[in-house]
């Protein structure tokens, strides 16, 4: 018999793991230069926490069974777990809050189709406490940091507006407002046609539908629509984001207020970013503003605004693997250290430590014996060691350079 991993799950080999961090390392010195602090939370956290406003849905969440009454879950996503811990367990804090995340999610898949992937890896950022222009700006200029930072260009950035999207939705009536919701979300006219709609209605959603492209283009046509007040302001602070992205040109800009995504506690800007290298359009992350995640967890039901996105490991990695830029091959170690002789076991130990104590990064084996030293020689060659120091009784090492 051979021992698999769960379906859906994978192991990560050196090499994978090698790769991934390039990544991570890169994504999490933004995170620091930006003023960001790392946080971590559970993996396993309680159903209710998981679906807190009905914003994820049961279907997509791994269930556990502890034999306890508490119905717990896989994380399939960090935002939520990060509002609950913030308002519950950092009550002094003062905001903005500025913080980020790196961790794995679950997700379920419920096409059967076999082994589809079901634990995933996400890094992204929550900054809490902090509505307005500036703070949308913040969020959608880190992420554009952390592409360069990663030496990614072909990408551009979809961005919608929740609370718009909901508001325009709201004039349809209530029992074909899923219907409606999705047709547009799939961009399906043929529902929209055959639904029983009036013919305004109906030019509504068409309507809504096209509100995509270039920012000028889309909020003159949005701003035609009758809007009220509340509707009126949020297409003015829209306008003012896009212009503020556009005098900055860090990347293109599709505005698409038909843009909605299946996480529902956005109640402001909605954003993706997508890849334009490949001949498929990959979405490498994707985030928003929820500005009442947080009362739901808060013992006092206080709002709190909140802003962030996280990105797709897998998908960054599968682009990045084209550009040739991550690590071919996991590090070979520096030094092999070889006890010539049982005596000098204790002083090998203590040669290789003083090697591994360096400021620097270097990397020490110690040769485990059983093999003579033309073995050595050759092992340490293919694993492309670039230096032996074989130790004597006294302590005294000789070395031997292998390149
Ligand atoms: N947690 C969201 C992304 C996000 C972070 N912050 C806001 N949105 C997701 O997994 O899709």
């Amino acid at each position: 018999m051979v021992y698999q991993p769960a379906a859906g799950a994978r192991d990560l080999l050196p090499l994978d793991v090698e790769k991934k961090r390039w990544i991570e390392d890169r994504l999490q010195q933004v995170f620091d230069r930006w003023g960001y602090h790392r946080i971590i939370t559970s993996t396993l956290e309680r159903m209710d926490t998981l679906m807190a406003g009905e914003a994820i849905q049961r279907q997509m969440v791994i269930q556990l069974q502890n034999g306890e009454d508490d119905e717990l879950g896989l994380r399939p996503e960090l935002t939520a777990s990060i509002a609950r811990t913030v308002v519950t367990r950092m009550a002094n804090a003062t905001y903005p809050q500025r913080l980020y995340y790196n961790a794995n999610v679950f997700r379920r898949t419920w096409e059967s189709r076999h082994n589809r992937q079901q634990e995933f890896y996400q890094a992204g950022v929550e900054l809490l406490g902090a509505g307005g222009l500036l703070a949308n700006a913040e969020v959608l200029l880190l992420v554009a940091d952390c592409l360069a930072a990663l030496g990614l260009r072909g990408w551009h950035l979809i961005l919608g507006e929740a609370g718009i999207t909901r508001s325009l939705l709201s004039a349809f009536p209530a029992n074909l407002q899923d219907q409606v919701r999705s047709a547009i979300a799939h961009l399906d006219r043929i529902t929209i046609d055959s639904l029983p709609l009036s013919d305004k209605l109906r030019d509504r959603a068409r309507i809504i539908m096209d509100l995509r492209g270039p920012g000028a283009d889309v909020l003159q046509k949005v701003s035609s629509l009758d809007l009220d007040e509340e509707q009126r302001e949020a297409v003015n602070n829209l306008k003012s984001l896009v212009e503020l992205l556009e005098s900055e040109k860090k990347f293109p800009l599709i505005l698409d207020l038909s843009l909605i995504q299946t996480i529902d506690y956005y109640t402001g800007i909605v954003f993706e970013v997508v890849n334009d290298t490949e001949s498929q359009a990959r979405v490498l992350g994707r985030g928003g503003r929820y500005d009442q995640l947080l009362g739901l967890y808060h013992p006092q039901g206080e709002n709190i605004p909140g802003i962030g996105f996280g990105l797709n490991i897998e998908d960054l990695y599968q682009v990045l693997l084209c550009t040739q830029q991550l690590p071919q091959v996991t590090p070979a170690s520096n030094w092999l250290v070889v006890p010539e002789i049982a005596n000098a076991n204790a002083a090998a130990f203590a040669y290789a430590q003083k090697l591994r104590d360096s400021t620097h990064l270097v990397r020490v084996e110690i040769d485990l014996g059983g093999r003579d030293a033309d073995a050595i020689r050759q092992y340490a060659r293919d694993r492309g060691i670039a230096q032996i120091a074989w130790i004597k009784a006294d302590g005294s090492p000789k070395i031997e350079p292998l390149r």
